[in-house]
């Protein structure tokens, strides 16, 4: 039997019963309206996903949420993908969920419902066969800060905060902000931004390896610089680009056993891929 790549993994999400999940998922989200959830598709196979909800500082409503669902369907179907950039509108991130929401959500059934489907959100954004970075431009609070661990990689602006301030609104992260966290900072550091509800300036942030760079003090050409800074890891067909990604996902996902079996499968089938044949051809060239 061949094992699934990460990114297909999501298959028995929608058991019958999980459908039944969502379509009640579907209705009560669409209570709390407000913002949206924008896609830009580039020729040069990067994209950017903006969330954009600036009177209430980008915090995620219920039907932004629906939204999300909507691009990354859109996203995963996008065969030329090969980066994308996740940002906030008006120079800010995301405050977090929208507080107005949680106020009427209060039962466990009612939590677990809300974490499952934004976890799975999570899930299939970190694991789209793109590279994506999170821009920190402003405040990433919250849901907003657990967002940017479901990127690849992560840059601040000058002046911005990332802060997982669950500790203070009485939660624990819940988004998969916190098994993340740990992948990339380690435990005791994701303790004590956890624990300490710690507001992370880019200093801080980047020396704690929780962003990858601070890009220049210039708000207005932030998308620019982000986009620049992404090309250097998306400069190469998409075919092979998204077949890095899968390997990496399969590795950062699986036993050794099964990712091994991953990364050999799409090395047989890219072997003779006229993209790998062209490539090695120029290679030679080259030498
Ligand atoms: C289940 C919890 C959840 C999760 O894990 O899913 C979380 O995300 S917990 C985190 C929730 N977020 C917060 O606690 C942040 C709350 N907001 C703030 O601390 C501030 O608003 C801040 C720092 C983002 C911005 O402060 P500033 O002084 O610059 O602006 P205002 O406070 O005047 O905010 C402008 C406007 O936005 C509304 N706003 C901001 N954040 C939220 C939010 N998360 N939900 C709903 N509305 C939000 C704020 O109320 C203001 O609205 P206005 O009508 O102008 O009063």
């Amino acid at each position: 039997m061949k094992t699934k790549l990460p990114h297909q993994c999501t298959a028995p999400i929608h058991s019958a019963i999980q459908r039944f999940q969502e379509n009640g998922i579907k209705e009560r989200y669409q209570r709390y309206s407000g913002g949206s959830v924008d896609l830009s598709k580039g020729e040069d196979g990067i994209a950017v996903l903006t969330l954009n909800n600036p009177a209430r500082m980008n915090a995620l409503t219920g039907t932004m949420g629906l939204e999300l669902d909507d691009r990354l369907n859109e996203l995963e179907e996008w065969t030329a993908g090969k980066g994308l950039i996740v940002r906030g509108a008006n120079n800010t991130f995301c405050s977090g969920t929208d507080l107005n929401s949680i106020t009427v959500m209060r039962s466990s059934e009612d939590g677990l419902e809300f974490v499952t489907h934004t976890q799975r959100m999570t899930t299939r954004l970190k694991r789209l066969p793109f590279i994506s970075v999170a821009l920190v431009q402003g405040k990433a609070l919250g849901a907003g800060a657990e967002l940017i661990t479901a990127c690849d990689f992560r840059l601040m602006t000058p002046g911005s905060e990332i802060c997982f301030l669950h500790k203070q609104v009485g939660i624990v992260p819940g988004w998969g902000g916190g098994a993340r966290l740990v992948q990339i900072v380690g435990g005791q550091q994701s303790l004590k931004l956890l624990s300490g509800a710690l507001r992370m300036d880019p200093v801080k942030a980047l020396n704690a390896g929780l962003i990858d760079d601070i890009l220049p003090p210039d708000e207005d050409r932030a998308l620019e610089e982000a986009h620049h800074w992404l090309s250097q890891y998306t400069n190469a067909p998409a075919e092979i680009i998204q077949g890095l990604k899968k390997v990496i996902s399969a590795g950062r996902e699986l036993s050794i056993e099964e990712a091994l079996k991953i990364e050999r499968n799409i090395f047989g089938t890219m072997w003779s891929s006229p993209v790998s044949l062209q490539a090695l051809a120029q290679a030679i060239k080259r030498k």
